[in-house]
């Protein structure tokens, strides 16, 4: 991929296009440098998703997370690699992982900043061994003013007050997509300098799409609305919708995300009645507020079917939310069929 188009000067690397967010008064030093901590984290997080089979790093971990998910070795080591390079950042006052059941506040040892780091170390597990993409999501909160030693309540804020949001994705090339609330831009790692470089500046999920992306295979468990959306889409040309749509489903949702944020598309992972004691099953935190960012930003839009998701008031630092994402007019007629159902 070239390097960013607006440019015909030398690459603009993360840490530059960080600098000059500082310089217009939207981040600040401790900002800039967390992520800059985040994306060193990634590069080693890179090079354990890269070395497969050869680096014996597939395979399950033999333990349980606190969600009772079984835990990959990768998730693991994802987890102890995010956790060791924040400890020493300085710029944060705690950290959460959606693998950890409680935050951890930075050690009184280490200096402490003023901002909560939340994280799904290494999302779309499933496919580790299977040599699919996976990756990084992470979210960053302020710490509530007058708070020394953060606990779990104080990182239970709206998506709106993130002041910062992004992804790593491990695919055939490696690339942090990132918002700090001033648009979406890509940034892709050059191996052989080890740095990330800006590739995509401002980007921009088309507003309508022809193409989904969903589990089909839970469809029975769905609710009236959820059904009823989805065979609209598939009756295609022939339905109400007047046009035929393609399905696309990676069960990463890093790389659904990409290719939404990419050329657009709506993912959906809604709630089902296989499981009818959690309202989804994607984190709120730790994956559909940081997206939610990412694509509004983007100029999408992002709900739980009814409801804009970065609106919601967090109860819990592990909540669940069914999540409908990606090309605006497509998650609003989607979230239309929800709300007429309401409405009886
Ligand atoms: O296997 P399913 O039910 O299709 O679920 C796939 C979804 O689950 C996830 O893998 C959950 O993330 P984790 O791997 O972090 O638990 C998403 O990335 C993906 O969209
Ligand atoms: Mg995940
Ligand atoms: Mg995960």
């Amino acid at each position: 991929m070239s390097p960013d188009s607006t440019s015909n000067a030398k690459p603009i690397s993360l840490t530059h296009y960080l600098i000059d967010e500082q310089r217009a008064g939207r981040v600040n030093a401790d900002l800039r440098l967390l992520i800059e901590v985040v994306a060193r984290a990634c590069k080693t997080i890179a090079v354990a998703v890269g070395k497969g089979a050869l680096g014996g790093v597939l395979g399950d971990a033999g333990t349980g997370n606190v969600q009772g998910e079984a835990q990959k070795k990768l998730d693991v080591i994802a987890n102890d690699v995010l956790l060791e390079a924040n400890a020493w950042g300085g710029h944060l006052a705690g950290l959460a992982s959606e693998e950890m059941e409680h935050s951890q506040p930075i050690p009184d040892v280490y200096p402490r900043g003023n901002y909560l780091l939340l994280f799904d170390p290494l999302d779309g597990s499933s496919n580790i061994d299977v040599n699919v993409s996976v990756g990084t999501i992470f979210s960053v909160l302020h710490c509530p003013d007058g708070v020394n030693t953060p606990e779990d309540q104080h990182y239970l804020q709206a998506g709106t007050t993130q002041v910062a949001a992004g992804y790593c994705i491990y695919g055939p090339s490696t690339m942090m997509v990132l918002t700090v609330g001033n648009g979406t831009h890509a940034f892709t790692l050059d191996r052989e300098h080890g740095s990330f470089i800006l590739t995509q500046r401002g980007m921009m999920v088309p507003q309508e799409t022809q193409e989904f992306a969903i589990n089909m295979s839970n469809r029975r468990h769905w609710d009236a609305p959820m059904q009823h959306y989805v065979d609209d889409l598939l009756a295609g040309k022939d339905g109400v919708r007047g046009k035929d749509f393609n399905m696309r489903w990676i069960a990463s949702m890093v790389a659904d995300v990409h290719r939404i944020l990419t050329r657009g598309g709506i993912f959906i992972y809604p709630w089902d009645r296989k499981d009818p004691s959690k309202p989804g099953k994607l984190r709120l935190m730790y994956e559909a507020n940081p997206m939610s960012f990412l694509v509004e930003q983007a100029g999408g839009a992002a709900t739980d079917g009814r409801t804009r998701i970065m609106d919601i008031a967090p109860s819990g630092l592990h909540q669940r939310v069914p999540v409908f994402l990606g090309s605006k007019k497509e998650v609003e007629e989607a979230t239309r069929y929800h709300l007429k159902h309401d409405r009886g």
